[in-house]
């Protein structure tokens, strides 16, 4: 089950999302190895492209707090949809979450609807390691 603390940052995230095209709000909540919480949200543009999803959020803003391991992560979209995270943000997150890592996806009024590792979430990937 979603940890309940990421739960409720997620879901508050979500009400700050700027979603007015999409109408697709979407809130992530993380927890880096230090125990420190942060969250995201989608934020769209009017140049559609130019929109950030809620995962790149808190990632963005985890690296500026100088953080850089996700133990865990929740993401919550809208009603009852299971918002597993994008192609994209399945490898921003790829990059910061060790194998033990777990993803949680929940609905709007926070049950658990999907827990997945990495390697669920991104089967075979390309990561740090591959480079070196
Ligand atoms: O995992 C996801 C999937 C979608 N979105 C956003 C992008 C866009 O603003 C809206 C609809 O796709 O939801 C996220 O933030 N995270
Ligand atoms: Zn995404």
């Amino acid at each position: 089950m979603a940890p309940h603390d990421l739960v409720v940052a997620a879901q508050a995230a979500r009400k700050n999302a700027y979603a007015p095209y999409s109408k697709f709000l979407v809130g992530a909540a993380l927890r880096t190895e230090n125990g420190v919480i942060i969250a995201g949200c989608n934020v769209e543009n009017a140049a559609y492209p130019e929109g950030v999803c809620a995962e790149g959020g808190a990632i963005s803003a985890m690296v500026l707090a100088g953080e850089r391991k996700i133990s865990e992560i929740v993401v919550v979209g809208s009603g009852d949809v299971a918002c597993t995270p994008c192609g994209g943000c399945r490898q921003k997150i790829r990059e910061f979450t060790g194998p033990d890592g777990n993803i949680f996806v929940i609905n709007e009024a926070g049950k658990t609807l999907l827990t997945l590792t990495r390697e669920e979430l991104i089967p075979h990937s390309f990561g740090p390691e591959n480079l070196s």
